[in-house]
């Protein structure tokens, strides 16, 4: 069996971003990025700092670790990373979900095409804005979004803001997929912070920033602005 190098399972949970947000589900993090965004809020995945905690698993690892601790309290599983866009065998997995009536949502970042894609329930594609130093390929990003031309299912855009300029690459992106549901999601620059008041006083001043940024501009009437509500409820703890 073909094995997907795993960091991280846990939940129920909820679904804390974009389209999605407040779905009970477990998370399976993938390790590995061919990103690394200044400000990433899972740079264990890619950094080498918990390279220890990496373990190779077959999709039926996976699944049974995953009933393991979810029991039967789930029927969602989100598909995260790291960029699980790297593993192009991660369709052992979808299916395997898929044959035990589990629907599941990817979180990528648009830098890759999989062809399994396609069997994703709820495909969130979040493109990275000028503040986390990365670089868009909007070729490959104009190649996903036309492979996703008649695609079934659920897809979003969903950008991370941190600052005006990042409004602005926002808006550009918005513009170029303007029929894709859009998300703005508000950026989170005190990763280390274990104060949780402190920091959620902060998430939700930027939170009031960005509304009222969206609020008074034309070119973001069709956008909806959303907090990272597991931030909100659990800080910058991991495996929530
Ligand atoms: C950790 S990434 C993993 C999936 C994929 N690599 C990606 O970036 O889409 C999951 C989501 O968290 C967002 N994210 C990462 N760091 C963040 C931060 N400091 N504040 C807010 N959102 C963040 C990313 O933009 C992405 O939408
Ligand atoms: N609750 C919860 N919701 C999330 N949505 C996206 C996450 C991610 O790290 O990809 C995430 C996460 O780590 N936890
Ligand atoms: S693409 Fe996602 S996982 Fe990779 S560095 Fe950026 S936020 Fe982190
Ligand atoms: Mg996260």
């Amino acid at each position: 069996m073909s094995k997907l190098p795993v960091i991280e399972i846990f939940g129920p949970t909820i679904q804390g971003e974009g389209m999605v947000i407040g779905q009970k589900t477990m998370f399976v993090r993938t390790a590995g990025c061919d990103y690394s965004c200044s400000w990433c809020d899972s740079a264990f995945t890619w950094d080498g700092s918990a390279k220890d905690e990496i373990r190779l698993m077959d999709a039926e690892e996976i699944w049974q670790e995953l009933t393991e601790i979810g029991g039967d309290r789930f029927s969602f599983v989100t598909i995260s990373g790291g960029n699980p866009a790297l593993l192009k065998n991660m369709d052992a997995l979808i299916e395997l979900l898929k044959a035990n009536g589990i629907k599941c949502g990817l979180e990528t970042q648009g830098s890759k095409w999989q062809d399994w894609f396609l069997n994703v329930d709820e495909l969130t594609i979040s493109p990275k804005p000028p503040s986390s130093k990365m670089n868009t390929n909007f070729e490959i990003l104009d190649m996903i979004f036309s492979r996703l031309k008649d695609f079934k299912n659920h897809v979003s855009l969903k950008v991370v803001i941190f600052d005006e300029a990042d409004l602005e690459y926002a808006k550009m992106v918005h513009q170029r997929y303007e029929h894709i549901p859009f998300y703005l999601q508000v950026g989170n620059n005190d990763l280390t912070n274990l104060n949780d008041h402190e920091l959620i006083d902060k998430l939700l001043q930027k939170y009031e920033w960005l509304v009222n940024c969206v609020a008074a501009d034309a070119q973001l009437n069709n956008v909806r602005v959303l907090p990272q509500l597991h931030t909100l409820l659990w800080g910058n703890k991991r495996g929530v």
